[in-house]
């Protein structure tokens, strides 16, 4: 039986985005060996260029990108699909933008499916949230999203099974950001400016394109506005109580040069933070959602370096989810929670779940 052929549009070749065509590149005779699956970008895009090949990139897809990327709307994207016959659609959005989620049901309408580590999406207005989910259930088209929270762990997924199985979530808490993680995890274990850690946490690709929508705890609302969502909760945005760690002299009213040339302000503010803590304790940036209360809150506080969120590692989430069956004792789900390749693998992961949805639809199409 030949292979099923996947197209993906690609928006966004940043950390998430390069790094998955990386992985792709590299496990192609995988997939093809053991999945039965062919997977090909027919087009990748940055905020502005786009490069299209029908056939797909290939190993020297930057030097291509550099050199022949040209400028595009979303009716160019859909026009080019459709002219060159291309099949088994998948948009796969590797970008923060909330610009790109405006297409998302266009391109839906147009046969294609959605995978993205995008946050936006699933946390603008319940109107937009709902929307989007009445016409994928129209078209029949997939929407997977499991980066959106803890990266590459299974936290999306084990939350909406537990729901699905009819189990009583009750507490939700825990760290949600990998990079504010890996922020406080160094910095209460080494002599080192906040500021000299966040700019490593950046150049590393934990950090959102923007590091203050991880600092103003904004990235960490969205984790739990998701979660909360996927419980059939109804809440919005603005329910989350969120205590920024943003200063009132640096924050999303400077430009972005601004911020980024003055971030040394936040060495002084955290250094008192630190060293006025009871001993032994380091500071934790948490989220929590009460189901019972609807209380949703994201803060900084100081815990035990002996307890489990005191002993984190790296970028590390902890994620623990109470439920009715498990009492007091909850799940806890641990791992890194951001990070170029584990995003990557996760969105990869998705795209791969989608395939094969295709290739059980194609099946029950041929056996008609
Ligand atoms: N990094 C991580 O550890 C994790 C990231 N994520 C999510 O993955 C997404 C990408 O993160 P990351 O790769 O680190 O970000 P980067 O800043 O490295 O890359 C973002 C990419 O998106 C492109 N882009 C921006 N706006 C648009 C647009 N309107 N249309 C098409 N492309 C656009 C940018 O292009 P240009 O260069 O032209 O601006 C760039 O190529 C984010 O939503 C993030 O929350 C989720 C889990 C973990
Ligand atoms: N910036 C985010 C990346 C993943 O969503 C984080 O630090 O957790």
């Amino acid at each position: 039986m030949s292979a099923l052929r996947i197209n993906i549009v690609l928006f966004g070749i940043g950390n998430v985005g390069s790094t998955l065509i990386n992985q792709v590149i590299e496990s192609q005779k995988f997939f093809l060996e053991k999945r039965n699956i062919e997977l090909r970008f027919p087009i990748i895009t940055n905020s502005t260029l786009a490069f299209f090949e029908k056939g797909g990139i290939k190993n020297q897809w930057e030097a291509n990108f550099a050199q022949s990327a040209i400028p595009f709307r979303i009716e160019d994207i859909i026009e080019y699909v459709q002219e060159q016959q291309l099949e088994n659609l998948i948009a796969v959005d590797a970008t923060a933008s909330s610009d790109i989620v405006k297409n998302y049901i266009p391109l839906i309408q147009n046969g294609f499916d959605i995978v993205s580590a995008n946050k936006k999406a699933n946390t603008l207005h319940t109107d937009f949230y709902k929307e989007l989910r009445r016409n994928l259930k129209k078209f029949d088209k997939s929407f997977l999203y499991e980066t959106n929270v803890g990266a590459g762990l299974p936290v999306v997924q084990t939350i909406k099974e537990l729901h699905f199985s009819g189990e009583e979530i009750t507490k939700i808490r825990g760290v949600f950001s990998g990079s504010v993680s890996y922020i406080f995890n160094r910095f209460s274990s080494e002599e080192l400016p906040f500021s000299k850690i966040l700019a490593e946490a950046e150049k590393t690709g934990l950090t959102e394109p923007d590091s203050r929508e991880d600092l103003s705890g904004n990235d960490v609302a969205r984790k739990l506005l998701i979660l909360a969502r996927e419980i059939e909760q109804q809440v919005e945005f603005s329910d989350i109580t969120i205590s920024s760690l943003l200063l009132p002299n640096l924050n999303e009213d400077n430009s972005k040069a601004e911020y980024s040339v003055n971030k040394q302000l936040f060495d002084k503010p955290f250094h008192i933070a630190k060293i006025t803590q009871a001993d032994n304790h380091v500071l934790r940036y948490v989220g929590e959602f009460d189901i019972k209360s609807k209380q949703l809150e994201v803060k900084l506080i100081s815990v035990p370096k002996s307890s489990a969120l005191g002993q984190l590692k790296g970028a590390d989430n902890l994620i623990e989810i109470y439920t009715k069956s498990y009492g007091e004792l909850p799940i806890v789900i641990q791992g890194a929670g951001a990070g170029k390749q584990v995003t990557a693998r996760g969105v990869l992961t998705d795209i791969l779940k989608v395939a094969e949805t295709i290739k059980i639809k194609e099946a029950v199409w041929l056996s008609l």
